[in-house]
């Protein structure tokens, strides 16, 4: 007797708790879906699997990308299992019912519509409510033309080009005299260092020491659970962001206070920049928008820039013959004296460069995925995209797609000699939010390599380093590498 129940339980009772929580969540919201919603219209989610109860479809996605480290697998096997059907599947992801998109097309989609799609809360609190990421529609429109004219335009990308290299012809020197050194982290100090200049003219020393610690506990609180109490990852960020805040108002009193006695002459930063642009009706920016923009620009040009140009460094150590084209197109603009600079106009004229920085950008993927919140119940292609569902647009999928690049794990510049389809490059967005900053980066990286190229040589120290996926895409190394004169 005592058999035939243990028998039942396992043979009946386990496996169906199993299919249970197998199928919970795709269960659960599509009641959801079909009972509160179905006066509504549409109750059809897009294809796709849930995963379990509060867990969602997290151990897969990180046996894919810890575990595995092949995260394109990770919609490659939805891909496989439900076809590429109108580019979307249900799922469960970071803690909530999410819908992914993976086409170029459906990417765009979403990224078009700045009122039906927009960041989520947790998001805008830490980098600023008046920040451009805060903001939708028209007030978007106006702070954006400040934020481009600061950073993104010629005249700002010409001030900004002569102001960063100095800082990386001094950390190239000094690397030299090391046995080696970890790439990823020495870049970002000198990132870090030109961005204080450039921002605020902040000198490196404790104010930008104190800046930089309180930057990474706020970028910490961007991937972490979005709980406001004490002892919690994200209250901890909040707590940086203000500290951020209040070391930018430090510099901006302590500006405009000087400008109104008349003791200090305009000093052409970003800060500057926009305390002094006017829109067409002449208009000032506030004190806060010009706080949070820094914030948010701070936010948005930091590791990017640093992991870049950590990748540019890499794939150039492994494809040598590409290397020596870029040497080459260097050599021709380098000056007699190598502490000189260049322009930015110069260096963006350089196309075969600015085909290594776009191949870059494209292969390494360092913004995987972007992430947004539906406003309202949508329909597409006759499927429903519920309201308030995460909508997770998945960009590496596009700059790695055979269908849409040919032999796209190859790092080849010479890709874009034709011409592309804007759709085709999502690696700074699309639409109305598309990077802000898409010039002063390249810049940026395309300067540093000018430099590099142009003086030194260098070697991965471990060559066949594993990639880490997450946060971001990195050698598990942080790069090593030795590097000396040419
Ligand atoms: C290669 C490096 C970079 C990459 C790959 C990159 C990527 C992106 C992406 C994908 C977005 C769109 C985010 C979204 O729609 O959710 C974005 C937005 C933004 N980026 Fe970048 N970025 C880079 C460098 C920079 C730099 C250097 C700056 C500034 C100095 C910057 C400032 C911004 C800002 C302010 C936004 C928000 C734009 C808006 O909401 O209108 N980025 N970036």
């Amino acid at each position: 007797m005592e058999m035939a129940i243990w028998l039942t339980v396992v043979m009946g009772v386990v496996p169906l708790v199993l299919w249970l929580l197998w199928w919970w969540n795709n269960v659960w919201y599509w009641l959801v879906i079909t009972t509160i919603r179905s006066s509504k219209g549409g109750t059809m989610l897009p294809p796709g699997h849930m995963g379990l109860p509060i867990l969602g479809e997290t151990l897969t996605f990180l046996w894919y990308f810890k575990f595995l480290r092949r995260p394109e697998d990770y919609i490659n096997s939805k891909r496989q299992k439900y076809g590429d059907g109108i580019g979307m599947y249900k799922t469960h992801l970071f803690g909530r019912p999410s819908v992914i998109a993976f086409l170029p097309s459906t990417n765009k989609f979403v990224l078009r519509d700045n009122e039906s799609f927009k960041y989520g809360w947790a998001m805008v609190e830490l980098v600023g409510k008046t920040s451009l990421t805060g903001v939708h529609g028209k007030a978007h429109l106006r702070l954006r033309s400040f934020v481009s004219r600061s950073i993104n335009q010629p005249n700002a990308l010409r001030r900004i080009g002569l102001a960063v290299q100095p800082r990386m012809i001094s950390a190239l020197q000094s690397w030299t005299k090391c046995h080696d050194i970890t790439f990823y982290d020495e870049m970002k100090k000198v990132t870090f260092e030109n961005i204080g200049m450039y921002f605020a003219s902040i000198e490196p020393g404790p104010t930008l020491d104190r800046l930089n610690k309180y930057f990474a506990g706020m970028i910490s609180g961007l991937r972490a659970y979005p709980l406001n109490i004490p002892g919690f990852t994200f209250h901890h960020a909040l707590q940086c962001r203000r500290k951020i805040e209040a070391i930018f108002r430090e510099v901006l009193d302590e500006r405009r206070n000087n400008y109104i006695n008349g003791e200090d002459q305009p000093i052409n930063d970003l800060m500057d920049g926009l305390m002094n642009l006017k829109d067409e009706e002449g208009n000032h920016l506030s004190d806060t928008e010009v706080l949070d923009n820094m914030t948010s620009i701070l936010l948005g040009g930091y590791e990017s820039t640093a992991l870049v140009t950590m990748w540019a460094v890499y794939y150039l150590a492994k494809y040598p013959e590409v290397l020596q084209k870029l040497r080459d197109e260097n050599m021709a603009l380098k000056k007699s004296n190598s502490e000189q600079l260049v322009t930015s106009d110069e260096i963006l004229k350089l196309e075969y460069t600015i085909k290594v920085v776009d191949e870059t950008i494209r292969l390494a993927n360092i913004a995987g995925f972007l992430l947004r919140i539906t406003t309202k119940d949508l329909e597409y292609k006759g499927y429903t995209i519920p309201k308030g569902w995460n909508m997770i647009l998945w960009l590496r999928n596009v700059h790695i797609d055979p269908k849409i690049f040919d032999d796209p794990l190859c790092f080849n510049p010479d890709r874009w000699n034709g011409s592309m389809l804007p759709e085709n490059f999502q690696a700074f967005g699309y639409g109305p939010r598309i990077c802000a900053g898409n010039m002063v980066a390249r810049l940026q990286v395309a300067l540093f390599l000018h430099h590099l190229s142009t003086g030194y040589k260098w070697k991965l120290v471990n060559p066949d380093a594993k990639v880490k996926y997450l946060p971001h895409p990195k050698p598990e190394d942080g790069l090593k590498i030795t590097i000396e004169k040419l």
